[in-house]
């Protein structure tokens, strides 16, 4: 077994360390917040592989021969705790999980950036399948291919993203389609309830089992593209955010946290969306276990 250690014990680095050591990997957690590190190792006391943690970053990652970071998203943080890392396991693999930062960069401050890659899990870690393990500029088909076959031996998915593009594949495509939901709301088109109804009643009851390309061959590319010649033109191409995303965000009006965002969110509300997204997805996870997969 790899003794893995996890820096940064919040949302997913708790949920990760979780899925490692629910193998049986000893799994070693640092935090810089002594409460959240506490919390994360007692949450994480009946799984198979031993938890340990510590507030010392040197004392943490003692031993490992993976460490995947999991720490705030920025940029100055993970390229100076990879620097870090860096001198006290020379030899170890170093994984981030950030959402959008350039992996390369990342990897700028240390001597082996052929070991460094991006591992980008998806929130419930324990639940969504998919990991997209991203090359940065200098990442080493051999870190690819190791990294890969480790996670697809916790049962994961790995997907190979070969660019370090920001966003890599997932967060793309899902913020094409948020920046599109925000336009039509702004733009007076629907509501933001309307905007739900429809995601939630049409394309979202078909992604699971059909993905966009392979509903594009579906529906045939000559529909496609006549779609395409109809419609793209009008479509929303702001290269900046929202100005009603800004402006909602200046009154703090951030969504289920201040009780109000595109929606309003009565007290309890975010609890019960969390539980009712994490049914929903093992429900879905299980009905689709025999989907067919992509064809090649
Ligand atoms: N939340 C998501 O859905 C999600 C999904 C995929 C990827 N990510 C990425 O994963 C990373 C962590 O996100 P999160 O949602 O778990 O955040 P979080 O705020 O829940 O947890 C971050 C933890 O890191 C600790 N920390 C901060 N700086 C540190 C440092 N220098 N050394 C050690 N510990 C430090 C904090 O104390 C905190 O406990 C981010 O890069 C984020 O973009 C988040």
């Amino acid at each position: 077994m790899l003794t893995v250690a996890v820096v940064g014990a919040g949302l997913m680095g708790r949920g990760i360390a979780e899925v490692f050591a629910g193998a049986g990997h000893p799994v070693r957690l640092h935090d810089v917040d002594a409460g959240a590190l506490r919390g994360a190792v007692g949450s994480l006391r009946d799984v198979a592989g031993a938890v340990d943690g510590s507030t010392d970053l040197a004392e943490a990652v003692t031993g490992a021969g993976l460490v995947v970071e999991a720490v705030a998203e920025s940029l100055e943080a993970k390229r100076d705790l990879f620097a870090r890392l860096d001198r006290l396991l020379p030899d170890a693999l170093l994984a981030s999980n950030t959402s959008v930062l350039p992996v390369s960069s990342i990897a700028e401050r240390t001597t082996r950036p052929e070991r460094v890659v991006g591992t980008h899990w998806w929130n419930p870690p324990g639940l969504i399948p998919v990991v997209e393990v991203v090359r940065g500029k200098h990442t080493s088909e051999e870190t690819m291919e190791r990294t890969a076959a480790l996670l697809t031996s916790l049962g994961k998915l790995p997907v190979r993203v070969e660019r370090d593009v920001p966003g890599f594949v997932g967060n793309r495509l899902q913020h094409a389609l948020w920046r599109e939901a925000i336009a039509l709301v702004a733009d007076g088109v629907c509501t933001a309830e309307t905007v739900e109804t429809v995601v939630r009643n049409t394309i979202g009851l078909r992604l699971a089992a059909m993905g966009p390309l392979e509903n594009a061959d579906y529906v045939g590319l000559d529909l496609t593209l006549a779609i395409h010649e109809a419609v793209l033109a009008d479509l929303n191409r702001s290269p900046s955010p929202s100005p009603l995303l800004r402006e909602l965000v200046a009154a703090g009006d951030l969504g289920a946290k201040s009780g109000r965002g595109f929606l309003t969110w009565p007290e309890n509300s975010r609890e019960r969306a969390s539980k009712r997204l994490a049914r929903h997805i093992a429900r879905q996870l299980a009905a689709t276990a025999d989907n067919d997969p992509p064809a090649a």
